[in-house]
């Protein structure tokens, strides 16, 4: 099977700093990928190579395809950044519609994202005067439009409580059992389990590719947390005996 996405051999600078390190990772669709790593490890810097627009030093980025931000993806891949991407001065239903017409989909469409992040009751009020994370459920509304078949999702659920929690992994299960590709980040552990395999990242590479089973198999833990703790370790002694 095709992959959905492919990453080869990926290096990238940012400023003066190299902060990607030859990263290789590819998967096919209907798959929840997380993203898991500390703050500053490069998770925003490889999402942004997915959806083309981060500057890259060497290595390839294919999508669906396709070279990654190519002009074909436009309307097949779906972004989520941190940072708010929706107009503060429209309502919910505005800015959905705003995009909905951006990528040639309709009223029905745009609706129906409001309702997939819980803001129909919320559809009519400004952006600017919702809770920071409804802001967020605002901007994941946009990123659904025209059901892409490639999601990447920075940091979806920050500032969401429980309830909404469950419910928005609920529906990347969906998408995901309907055949999207979601690539999630996070560093809230207790979501690694939710996903179907983890990438943990560290200064820019991989220290572990696995399922979240195989990984609490390896690590001899069914905390992801610890696991994720005992993996740094286990390589800080790998390293530290191939120096010595
Ligand atoms: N615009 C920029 N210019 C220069 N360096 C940057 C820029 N943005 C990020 N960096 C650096 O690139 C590295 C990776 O950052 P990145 O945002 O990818 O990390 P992250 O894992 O997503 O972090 P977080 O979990 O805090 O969002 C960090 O060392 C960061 O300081």
């Amino acid at each position: 099977m095709e992959a959905a996405v492919a990453v080869s051999d990926l290096v990238v600078e940012r400023g003066k700093r190299r902060v990607l390190h030859g990263v290789n990772f590819s998967a096919p669709s209907g798959t929840v990928i997380g993203l898991l790593g500390p703050s500053g490890c490069g998770k925003t810097t490889l999402m942004r190579c997915l959806v083309g627009v981060q500057k890259i030093r060497s290595g390839t980025v294919t999508v669906l395809g396709e070279p990654a931000g190519s002009a074909p993806l436009r309307r097949r891949v779906g972004y989520l950044t941190q940072q708010p991407s929706v107009y503060g001065d429209l309502t919910v239903r505005e800015n959905t519609r705003y995009f909905a017409a951006v990528l040639g989909v309709g009223h029905a469409a745009a609706d129906q994202a409001i309702a997939d992040v819980g803001l129909a009751t919320h559809a009519d009020q400004l952006v600017g005067a919702l809770s920071g994370g409804q802001h967020a459920r605002a901007s994941l509304a946009c990123a659904l439009l025209g059901r892409p078949e490639v999601l990447v999702l920075d940091e979806p659920t920050v500032g969401q409580d429980p309830v909404l929690r469950q419910d928005l992994w609920q529906q990347f299960h969906q998408l995901a059992a309907d055949g999207t590709l979601l690539v999630v980040s996070s560093h809230v552990m207790d979501e690694a389990g939710k996903c179907d395999r983890l990438l943990l990242m560290r200064d820019g590479r991989f220290v572990a590719d696995a399922e979240p089973a195989a990984l609490r198999a390896d690590t001899g833990t069914d905390d992801l947390e610890e696991a994720f703790l005992r993996i740094i370790r286990a390589n800080s002694e790998k390293t530290a005996t191939e120096v010595a």
